[in-house]
């Protein structure tokens, strides 16, 4: 199998607002560093660096506005004098003005995100649109006639929607990815989200769309971050009705449970017969992972992998979450590898 990597993600790494305390971003470049070497150590295949791609094609499914905030972001923050990182401290919640876009750097910080888990450093714009970079060249590989690809992506992208970055996300790879698989002709794409937090931002994103279904087995909203989406009645709006699929599972879910709900959804996209599958990797579903309360165990991963090939899809896996940095390389690549292995 492909994989598609950047060495750009090292420009990104900053802090987070976590629990209460400022500390080092959970979301650190080991991560990405851990699974190039299992994927090299494995011979998964060859590893290619990303192509270079015009910032039009992330406002495919991102707001002109938003792409020029994330590239501006930094020189706004840094022009008045502050050097250390830009985090979000004020949002338009509940009957604040959320149509306005403020003029001033704090107020945008707010306006154009969800939470405190995304600071802007002086590389995250780089390194964001190289990520999405990966996930495009991935895709083109598909495109191209590839059966699979592994997009290597970090920053990861899910919880980015349309107007907001958020969970250490900035712009949503896998959804930029889905919507230029439908640009290079696809007339359906599904998204299927297997991290373990719920990916608002596929799910906003395509909420009112019928030509991209979107599926995400993910903790119970009720007690697990993200918290505000993710029940099972999002089910789309408009011509999206009924092509959203949430499957939140209680804490300490295992494989039995979680394969239960795997194979429904992988009946979703099987009764959907789309062109091709896009998949939101995240393995922070692993029993050890410190900010997540799945139970999967490495074999896990291996059988997450063969479901998904009984699909015989085009598929393109685009890296999100998972933080227990020393097992995240054989997580993934396990995937992979039973991916490869169920085909
Ligand atoms: N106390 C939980 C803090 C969660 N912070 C954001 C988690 C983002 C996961 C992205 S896959
Ligand atoms: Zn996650």
């Amino acid at each position: 199998m492909l994989t598609i990597y950047s060495d750009a993600h090292h420009l990104h790494h900053g802090c987070e607002l976590k629990d209460g305390v400022l500390m080092p971003c959970f979301e650190q470049p080991g991560r990405a560093d851990t699974i190039l070497a299992r994927v090299r150590a494995t011979g998964l295949g060859p590893v290619a660096a990303p192509g270079e791609y015009d910032s039009v094609r992330y406002a495919r499914v991102h707001s002109p506005r938003y792409v020029r905030f994330l590239e501006r972001a930094w020189d706004e923050w840094t022009a008045i004098g502050r050097s250390h990182d830009a985090l979000p401290l004020i949002w338009p919640v509940r009957d604040l003005r959320g149509d306005i876009e403020p003029e001033f750097i704090d107020g945008k910080l707010g306006f154009y995100a969800m939470d405190a888990g995304v600071a802007i450093t002086a590389g995250t714009w780089k390194a964001a649109r190289a990520s999405a970079n990966v996930a495009l060249t991935g895709m083109d590989a598909l495109l191209a006639g590839e059966g699979s690809a592994f997009a290597l992506c970090r920053p990861p992208g899910h919880h980015a929607a349309a107007e907001y970055m958020g969970g250490y996300c900035y712009l949503n790879n896998a959804a930029i990815a889905a919507q230029s698989c439908l640009d290079g002709g696809a007339g359906k794409v599904a998204l299927l989200d297997v991290d373990y937090h719920h990916g608002n931002g596929g799910q906003s994103i395509f909420y009112q769309r019928d030509d991209v279904m979107f599926l995400s087995l993910h903790g119970d909203p009720k007690y697990s971050y993200p918290y505000f989406s993710g029940h099972r009645d999002e089910t789309g709006a408009g011509a999206g009705l009924g092509f959203n699929h949430n499957y939140p599972l209680p804490h300490g879910t295992g494989w039995p449970a979680y394969g239960e709900a795997l194979d429904h959804a992988c009946g979703q996209i099987a009764a959907y017969a789309p062109d091709a599958l896009v998949v939101s990797l995240g393995v922070d579903t692993f029993k050890d992972d410190p900010i997540s309360q799945f139970r999967l165990e490495s074999e896990d991963f291996l059988r997450l992998g063969a479901r998904i090939a009984k699909l015989d899809l085009p598929t393109l896996f685009v890296m999100e979450g998972g933080y227990m940095v020393d097992d995240i390389g054989i997580n993934a690549v396990n995937v992979l590898t039973g991916f490869q292995a169920g085909g």
